[in-house]
């Protein structure tokens, strides 16, 4: 069962409800978006960064036994590796190449249409070069053109340049979704970080109790993957989401992970010792 759209509730509300989920688990499963919920956005792509405290809280997380930490970005994956340590399982490009247990993934749909995707990002770059500002990332597997540092007069002609040139030359291959302040070009095909996510949970004991933090629509499906049995935690405003929960920044992303690296798991270790029977308790 799915949870449908409504208002987040702020999480100091949903504490109790998280404290039950993690008492009744023997493993917790953390998975987190990177900007905007690590780090926090910025104009340039290039210079987003975790705060320092999601940067310490992530690696506590990664430390600690009965927790499995994974990142999971619309980044490339040797993009977001870099950006942050500590995570046994990294997945890039929504979902669509996935690195665990030593080996990587990649999408075979995905990496069929690779080349179509890097056609498209160089005539981007033509057809966008009088844009002031606008950038074109290309991220093999998918392509992103940012918009943020574009002057407003300009934007709705360089998002129109945009949808004309993924018309043309996407066909049925390839579509465009929408993020922050920005156009994503990726393969036409039902595949995001919710389908990542549960090939991660699938990996988990059956007791284990799945955390997704996330910010922006692409994201959305992997609350659903998490939620209602999990937690699922939208950063930011209050928009509708199928996450049950809401902090309202990065800042607030490490403050949950902070807990979550001391009282939670410590609330998850305690469910893991067996209750003494009555003979051992006289
Ligand atoms: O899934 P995520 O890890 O959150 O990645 C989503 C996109 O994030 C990046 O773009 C966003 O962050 C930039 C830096 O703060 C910001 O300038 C931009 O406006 C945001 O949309 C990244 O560059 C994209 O490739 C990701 O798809």
């Amino acid at each position: 069962m799915t949870r449908a759209e409504s208002s987040p509730r702020p999480i100091d509300e949903q504490l109790p409800r998280i404290r039950e989920t993690l008492e009744g688990a023997d493993r917790v499963l953390v998975c987190l978006d990177f900007d905007g919920t690590l780090a926090p956005i910025v104009e340039d792509p290039d210079a987003a960064v975790p705060t320092e405290q999601n940067r310490n809280a992530v690696a506590t997380l990664a430390n600690t036994p009965s927790v499995t930490t994974a990142v999971v970005s619309g980044r490339a994956l040797t993009d977001v590796r870099e950006r942050i340590d500590g995570p046994s399982i990294y997945a890039g490009n929504h979902g669509l190449e996935l690195a665990r247990t030593g080996t990587i993934a990649i999408h075979p749909v995905a990496r069929k249409r690779a080349a179509r995707v890097d056609r498209i990002c160089s005539v981007l770059e033509t057809a966008l070069r009088h844009i002031p500002n606008c950038r074109i990332e290309n991220k093999r597997l998918t392509g992103t053109v940012h918009f943020r540092s574009v002057p407003p007069a300009a934007e709705p002609i360089a998002r129109r340049i945009t949808r004309g040139v993924v018309d043309r030359f996407g066909g049925d291959a390839l579509e465009l979704s929408a993020g922050k302040r920005i156009l994503e070009i990726g393969p036409d095909f039902p595949w995001g970080k919710g389908n990542a996510v549960e090939l991660i949970a699938a990996d988990e004991p059956p007791a284990t109790a799945a955390i997704y933090i996330g910010d922006d629509v692409t994201d959305e499906s992997a609350f659903r993957a998490v939620e209602p049995d999990g937690i699922g935690i939208r950063v930011g405003n209050d928009a509708p989401s199928s996450a049950s929960c809401r902090v309202e920044s990065p800042a607030e992303v490490a403050s949950f992970l902070s807990w979550l690296g001391s009282t939670g798991a410590e609330l998850v270790a305690r469910s893991d010792v067996p209750t003494a029977t009555p003979i051992e308790a006289q």
